[in-house]
């Protein structure tokens, strides 16, 4: 686990989209599959990797991509769908091809089947390559709330409601934010070779903490991200301002050798 703290938001985004696209141009892997990661924190990075496609001729067309998680009994056409905000902040924007986008359906009549699918979806297209994956304030990824087990596979979770007040911004009311989702399990998001966490702003910096210096808990989901052998945590000083190591992150990362990648 290698731990980044950067001099700001935009050095965020630029370091995740390094890692993207060294991923997508590849000449190791023939079909780049992409672990896209929804909510507000990524949407930088994104912006980044458009960017390149407008000005550096950065190419997504030979990727794949899959999403963490999806809302259940919102339509995929509303806009606070996680189908539909990947579309609007990342996929209408690069020239990946829409049918190679995909995502849990929320609106299956048969859910535990719709997760089994989608689970061997992934699987069938040889794994992630690389992940991204932003955190709740409660400690979540995807959707994986705490208790979340740490082998879990793609299923049905309850939102908190922390996690359900944190994101009401998105929705007309508080009351319109979905009570259930569909998420990638932790045992699922750990099969991905490599996982990129991002995090900026103080909201996160308890999370952070509990995340990689706390212990390999249920009760912070995200730190099973200790467990995998190739993990990037990206972040801002202020998301990294509870860790108790921050010093020692900076040295190690100052230092990096440098044939070393992230
Ligand atoms: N399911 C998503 C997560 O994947 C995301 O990491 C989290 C944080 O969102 P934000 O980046 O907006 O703080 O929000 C949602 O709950």
């Amino acid at each position: 686990m290698e731990i980044v703290i950067l001099d700001g938001v935009d050095a965020v985004d630029r370091t995740a989209a390094d890692i993207v696209e060294r991923t997508v141009r590849s000449t190791h892997v023939s079909i780049p599959v992409l672990g896209l990661a929804t909510g507000s924190t990524p949407v930088g990075t994104y912006r980044e990797l458009a960017r390149r496609h407008r000005e550096e001729g950065l190419s997504f067309s030979h990727c794949r991509a899959f999403l963490l998680d999806e809302y259940i009994g919102l339509a995929r056409s509303a806009e606070q769908s996680y189908f539909s905000f990947i579309r609007e902040n990342f996929v209408d924007h690069v020239d990946l091809d829409d049918a190679a986008v995909f995502s849990p359906d929320g609106e299956a009549h048969d859910i535990a089947a719709e997760a089994q699918r989608y689970d061997a979806a992934i699987a069938a297209a040889g794994g992630i390559d690389v992940q991204i994956l932003g955190i709740g304030t409660d400690g979540h990824i995807g959707f994986n709330e705490p208790g979340s087990s740490l082998r879990s596979r793609t299923r049905v979770k309850t939102l908190t409601e922390q996690t359900r007040t944190d994101n009401a911004r998105f929705f007309d009311s508080p009351e319109a934010v979905p009570h259930h989702v569909l998420t990638q399990g932790l045992g699922t998001i750990d099969e991905a070779r490599h996982l990129v966490l991002i995090a900026t702003g103080e909201s996160k910096a308890e999370a952070v903490a509990a995340a990689v210096e706390g212990p390999l808990s249920a009760h912070c989901p995200a730190s099973v991200i200790q467990w995998h052998p190739h993990v990037s945590v990206l972040l801002d000083d202020a998301a990294a301002s509870s860790l108790a190591l921050a010093e020692y992150y900076r040295y190690a990362y100052a230092n990096k050798p440098r044939w070393q990648h992230l």
